[in-house]
């Protein structure tokens, strides 16, 4: 497979960097629209053709393969079907953008305190829906974080707007974080996001250089602190999906694809640049 379409010379020389030194790489993905293709029910969620097996054949060669995802951890696990997957037996999954690590070769989680705030929230956040006049937007309780989806209302994209304010104030209310993505908007614990998890995750592994794919507005954190790391000398290739629209995302990338079947196409490709170095 050819090496994908590479838009910066700071891409190319961190797709070199991976291949040329695949022992000091980390390769982390988000899940929804990046592993998996959108989906109006957040349940009914599934990893792309051919994902996890791009991944597990990249987990040979890397240091560390990783998902890091807005969901919970273990939600993530099963919807992606990564348990027991061959050859991902050293995968890491930062769930809850990073308050909760998985480790595949323990099966166990580990999570940071989730702030009384969650709910608190929780039991407001019915009768502010009502208040808006959306009582039948769709709440995903994900325990640490609550998810309002407007997705499948009549009018989801008004449905957000008029939703925006309320759900800020409530989050500030009750020190939680408003974290908008694809036609969802979540009340989160502060303190965390998937530049910290993803840093966390390169200091603990030492990384060299790093390959980060992402859809959404939750994975700019992501590309903000690589590239503050690629300015420090870190090596890095940022991916991104067209997936949700976030052009903030798309015009950041060293690689863009249309979804996650373009993914699997570079992660492919990564692994293939591996084998015949
Ligand atoms: O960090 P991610 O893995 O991208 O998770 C972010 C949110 O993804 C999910 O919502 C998105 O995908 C749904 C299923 O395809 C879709 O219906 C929804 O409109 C998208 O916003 C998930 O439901 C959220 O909990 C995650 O925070």
């Amino acid at each position: 497979m050819s090496t994908p379409v590479l838009a910066t010379a700071a891409g190319r020389e961190g797709w070199e960097a991976i291949v040329a030194d695949p022992a000091g790489a980390v390769i982390a993905s988000d899940f929804d629209g990046t592993l998996s293709p959108l989906v109006e029910d957040p349940s009914m969620s599934r990893a792309a053709d051919g994902a996890l097996d791009a991944l597990a054949r990249l987990a040979r060669s890397v240091g560390q393969v990783a998902i890091v995802t807005g969901r919970p951890a273990l939600v993530a696990t099963e919807l992606s079907g990564v348990t027991g997957h061959p050859g991902l037996g050293r995968l890491v999954v930062l769930g809850h953008y990073g308050l909760e690590r998985w480790e595949a070769s323990t099966g166990a989680v580990t999570s940071d305190p989730v702030p009384p705030g969650v709910e608190i929230a929780r039991e407001k956040l019915p009768a502010l829906l009502a208040s808006v006049g959306y009582p039948d937007a769709f709440v995903e309780d994900k325990g640490s974080s609550l998810a309002v989806h407007t997705r499948r209302l009549a009018d989801p994209l008004p449905a957000l707007e008029v939703l925006r304010q309320p759900l800020t104030d409530l989050a500030e209310s009750v020190d939680l974080r408003l974290e908008p993505g694809n036609l969802v908007l979540e009340l989160r614990p502060p303190g965390i996001d998937k530049g910290v998890a993803l840093r966390r995750l390169i200091d603990s592994t030492n990384a060299r250089s790093v390959l980060y794919a992402g859809d959404d507005l939750g994975d700019l954190a992501a590309f903000e602190a690589l590239n503050t790391l690629r300015s420090d000398g870190l090596h890095c290739v940022l991916v991104a999906t067209r997936s949700s629209g976030a052009t903030a995302l798309t015009d950041a990338a060293d690689i863009v694809v249309d979804d996650p079947s373009g993914v699997v196409t570079v992660l492919t490709a990564l692994s293939d640049a591996i084998a015949t170095r």
